[in-house]
């Protein structure tokens, strides 16, 4: 069985997006990643200006504390034309260019005025509330790497460089099965020995944090056949098929025999918890992921590997999960050969993030799951005394 962390590293390193680019405007952009670095056209703050509402001063020696007011500069204005000279002060706002010879800003509340005369407390110190030209950054460093996501401040970010359009990489289609004669449709009404599908529902939710389009395959039913035919359909209009259940090794278990028949296999089975009987291969075009049945056992797999197989698939630069280091409050005594990923939720004592364990950590109890704020790292055959530093994997928007 492979490690998770092997696993991972075998994955994403198989795994490049498709080549083609488009060029989206700014207002689609968001969340989509750059198929190009893009330089940054302008100096960044691109001219001298305010920090403050206030006064702009020409103090070379910083000594003054009275003023005389001469000009006023608000932010769109050309102060190409206006020059202050010692003793004078420039009344000014926040964002507006500073203007020749100014040397220090102060914030008006920190000014006393009365007509042209200014007076303050103490001299400005020099330089003090003056916004830069390129202090942040200059024209022709890389602003954003390739492989970066459009978040918020990167779209705010390549907006404020007058870039209208970015170069993205294509949006992934994403097809979703589940599979089992014992699953039935959230809604209808239960017969014996059925239990409604969560995961498909579970995964088109997780897609929906994606920049992906997503397909309902619906329920496949435990026949190998059909199960063939509709991943080999699937694969046609498919860059990523997702799976969940018949991975294991009963003989209704017909996933993973099914996409040996029509494309390849390339690894089955996880040293995880839960998670183990994980596998993924291909079907023509598309990215198979077969994640077990066991609800928990799907969103542990599709967090830890098809995750950032879909940020690299599209491209991101940084695909793996991060870790935070969290101090366990809490006792593990049985050694469990596999790598867990226990639900925990976190909280802060003197500083420091701790993790309790949920009640019910099977890999079917869905409720820890939805409840928890992380997923907490076990070594293989570990044991765990209070106070050990572990890794921790944020879930379900926690902290933020
Ligand atoms: N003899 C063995 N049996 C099992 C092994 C094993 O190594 N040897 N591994 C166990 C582990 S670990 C897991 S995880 C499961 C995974 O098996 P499958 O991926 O084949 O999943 P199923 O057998 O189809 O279902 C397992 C479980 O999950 C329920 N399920 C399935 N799909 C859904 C769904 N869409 N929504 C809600 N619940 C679902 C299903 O009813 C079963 O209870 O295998 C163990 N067995
Ligand atoms: O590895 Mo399974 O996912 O524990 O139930």
């Amino acid at each position: 069985m492979l490690d998770y962390h092997d696993a991972l590293a075998t994955l994403l390193a198989g795994l490049t997006p498709p080549a083609a680019d488009e060029t989206l405007p700014l207002s689609a952009a968001a969340n989509r990643t750059l198929s190009r670095a893009l330089p940054a056209r302008v100096d960044t703050p691109s001219f001298d200006n305010s920090a403050m509402d206030g006064y702009a001063l020409c103090d070379p020696d910083a000594t003054r504390t009275a003023f005389c007011v001469t000009a006023r500069v608000a932010a769109g204005d050309n102060a190409a034309g206006v020059a202050l000279e010692p003793g004078e002060a420039a009344r000014i706002f926040t964002g507006a260019p500073l203007p020749a010879g100014a040397t220090a800003v102060v914030a008006q509340e920190d000014t006393r005025r009365d007509e042209d005369a200014l007076h303050l407390d103490q001299p400005p110190r020099a330089g003090q509330h003056i916004r830069r030209r390129a202090e942040e950054y200059a024209a022709g460093g890389v602003l954003l790497a390739e492989g970066a996501r459009l978040t918020p401040a990167a779209i705010a970010l390549v907006a404020s460089q007058g870039y209208a359009a970015l170069p993205v990489r294509p949006r992934l289609a994403v097809t979703v099965f589940s599979s089992g004669n014992e699953l039935a449709e959230p809604g209808a009404e239960l017969l014996p020995g059925q239990i409604y599908d969560a995961n498909r529902y579970q995964l088109i939710a997780w897609l929906a944090g994606f920049d992906v389009t997503v397909r309902d395959g619906g329920i496949l039913p435990d026949d190998a056949a059909h199960t063939r035919a509709a991943l080999a359909e699937a694969s046609l209009a498919s860059d990523v098929i997702l799976t969940s259940g018949g991975v294991s090794v009963g003989e209704e278990d017909h996933v993973r025999a099914a996409l040996e028949a029509i494309g390849t296999l390339t690894a089955w089975k996880l040293a995880i918890k839960p998670g183990k009987p994980f596998a993924w291969g291909q079907a023509g075009r598309a990215r198979v992921f077969m994640l077990p049945g066991n609800p928990v056992a799907t969103f542990v797999t599709f967090f830890l590997l098809v995750a950032p197989a879909l940020r690299a698939l599209s491209g991101e630069a940084a695909a793996a999960p991060r870790a935070l280091p969290v101090r366990a409050a809490f006792v593990k005594g049985k050694l469990e050969p596999r790598r867990e990923f226990l639900r925990a939720r976190l909280r802060v004592e003197d500083g420091a993030l701790l993790a309790d364990l949920m009640a019910g950590q099977g890999s079917a109890m869905l409720s820890a799951c939805a409840g928890a704020d992380a997923l907490v790292e076990i070594p293989p055959a570990a044991t765990v005394a209070e106070g050990d530093l572990l890794n921790a994997y944020l879930i379900n928007g926690a902290f933020q």
